[in-house]
C-alpha cells in the first residue's frame, strides 16, 4: 500500500490540493465549483480574512472548553458537517465514513436527500443516531412525504429544509465536463425509481424533480407531516430570517449553498450579524460557507452563530483518506479553534462575543 501522508497535512488547503490530484476531474470540479464567475465563492473566504480578531491578555487559558449543544445535540466543538450530495464519488464508503468520522470527533452530520447511501443504511450504521436529514422538496409530494417519514421513523433528529435551490445554480465546469453520476452509483434514497439516476446532468434533474414553486406555506405543510424540529437552510436576507421565525422554525442556517446558487450574493459571514440581530435570540443561527480555519469559526461565533458547518473540506478529507481523512480535517479545525480561543483570551464558548472583533469605533471615545 502506498504511503498516505495526509496525516501530516497542516491545513485544509493541503487536503484540497491532494483531493484535486486524486479525484477524476469531473468529480473534483463538481465538488469545488461555485456558480457563474465564482465571485461569491471567493468572497465566502475573503470576507473572513478581512475581519480582525482582538486578543485579550493575561487571562488563564490553561483550560479551554469548546463543548456546546445545538438543538439537543452535544458537540465537542461548535462545528457540524453540512449536507453534501453523492459522497461515494469521493470515496467508496461515502456517507457512512463521514458519519463515523463525525461521531469519533464528537460532532454530527446532516445526510443529503441526494445521497449515495440511503436514509436507512446510514441509520443502521449509526445505531439509530444518524444526525439530521436534509430535505429537497420534490414536485411529487408523496416522494417528499416518504423521505420525511422514513427519516423520522428511523431516528434522524431534525429536518433541514434547503430553501435556496428552486433551480440549480449554473456551475460552468459541470457543463464543460458533462457532469453525471458515475456508473454504478445511485441516489440510494430512491432505490429503483428513475429518480435514482442522474443521467441527464444535475441541472435537468433539479429542474424536472425539485419543486420550484415552494413558498412559506409549504413550511407549514412540512410541519404538519412531521414532529421533528425544522431547520431552514439557505437564508441570506434578514427579512427572510424574520419570516422564518414567525413561521416557527427551530433554527436557521445562514448559507449561500457554498456559493453554488446566486453568484454575487454576499458572503455568509457578512450577512450573519444582521440575521442574528433580526432573529434576536428566538432560535439558534448556524452559518456555513468558506469556513477553513479555526479563526473563521471563532469569528462566526463572535458574530452570533451558535455553530458552523463545513461542506467541501469534508469531501477533500473523504477523497484523500476516507474516514481517517475526514477525522484529520475535523481535528485540524478542532485544534485550530482551541488555540485561537486561547490566544484570543476566551476559555469557553459562552465567553465568545462581538467584543472579540476589532471595531475601532468602539474605542475612539476612550
Ligand atoms: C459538492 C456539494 C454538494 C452539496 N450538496 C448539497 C445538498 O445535497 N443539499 C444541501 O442542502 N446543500 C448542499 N450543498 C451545500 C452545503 O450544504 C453547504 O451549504 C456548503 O458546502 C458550505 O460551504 P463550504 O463548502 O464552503 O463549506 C452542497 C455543497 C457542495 C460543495
Ligand atoms: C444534486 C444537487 C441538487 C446537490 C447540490 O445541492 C449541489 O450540487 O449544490
Amino acid at each position: 500500500m502506498s504511503h498516505n501522508n495526509y496525516q501530516d497535512f497542516v491545513n485544509i488547503d493541503e487536503f484540497k490540493y491532494a483531493a484535486e490530484k486524486k479525484l477524476p476531474r469531473m468529480v473534483y470540479d463538481y465538488y469545488a465549483s461555485g456558480s457563474f464567475d465564482q465571485i461569491t465563492l471567493a468572497e465566502n473566504q475573503n470576507y473572513f480574512s478581512r475581519i480582525k480578531l482582538l486578543p485579550r491578555c493575561l487571562i488563564d487559558v490553561s483550560n479551554v472548553d469548546m463543548r456546546t449543544n445545538v438543538l439537543g445535540i452535544d458537540l465537542s466543538f461548535p462545528l457540524m458537517i453540512a449536507p453534501t450530495a453523492m459522497q461515494k464519488m469521493a470515496h467508496p464508503v461515502g456517507e457512512t465514513a463521514t458519519w463515523s468520522a463525525a461521531n469519533e470527533l464528537g460532532t454530527s452530520m446532516t445526510l443529503s436527500s441526494l445521497s449515495t447511501t440511503s436514509i436507512e443504511e446510514l441509520s443502521k450504521h449509526a445505531n439509530g443516531n444518524p444526525g439530521w436529514f436534509q430535505l429537497y422538496v420534490f414536485k411529487d409530494r408523496a416522494i417528499t412525504k416518504n423521505l420525511v417519514q422514513r427519516a423520522e421513523q428511523i431516528g434522524y433528529k431534525a429536518i433541514v429544509l434547503t430553501v435556496d435551490t428552486p433551480y440549480l445554480g449554473r456551475r460552468e465546469a459541470d457543463y464543460r465536463n458533462g457532469f453525471r453520476l458515475p456508473h454504478g452509483l445511485k441516489l440510494q434514497n430512491f432505490s429503483d425509481l428513475p429518480l435514482a439516476d442522474v443521467e441527464g446532468g444535475l441541472n435537468a434533474y433539479v429542474a424536472t424533480m425539485i419543486d420550484s414553486s415552494l413558498t412559506w406555506k409549504d413550511l407549514d405543510w412540512l410541519k404538519s407531516i412531521t414532529k421533528l424540529p425544522i431547520i431552514v437552510k439557505g437564508v441570506m436576507s434578514p427579512r427572510d430570517a424574520e419570516i422564518a421565525v414567525t413561521h416557527g422554525v427551530d433554527a436557521i442556517i445562514v448559507s449561500n449553498h457554498g456559493a453554488r446558487q446566486l453568484d454575487t450574493a454576499p458572503s455568509t459571514i457578512e450577512v450573519l450579524p444582521y440575521i442574528v440581530k433580526a432573529v434576536n435570540g428566538r432560535c439558534p443561527v448556524i452559518l456555513d460557507g468558506g469556513v477553513r480555519r479555526g479563526t473563521d469559526i471563532l469569528k462566526a461565533l463572535a458574530c452570533g452563530a451558535k455553530a458552523v458547518m463545513i461542506g467541501r473540506p469534508v469531501l477533500w478529507g473523504l477523497a484523500v483518506g476516507g474516514k481517517d481523512g475526514v477525522k484529520r480535517v475535523l481535528s485540524l479545525l478542532h485544534d485550530e479553534l482551541k488555540l485561537s480561543m486561547a490566544l484570543a483570551g476566551v476559555k469557553s464558548i459562552s465567553q465568545i462575543n462581538k467584543s472579540l472583533i476589532w471595531d475601532p469605533s468602539e474605542y475612539t471615545k476612550l
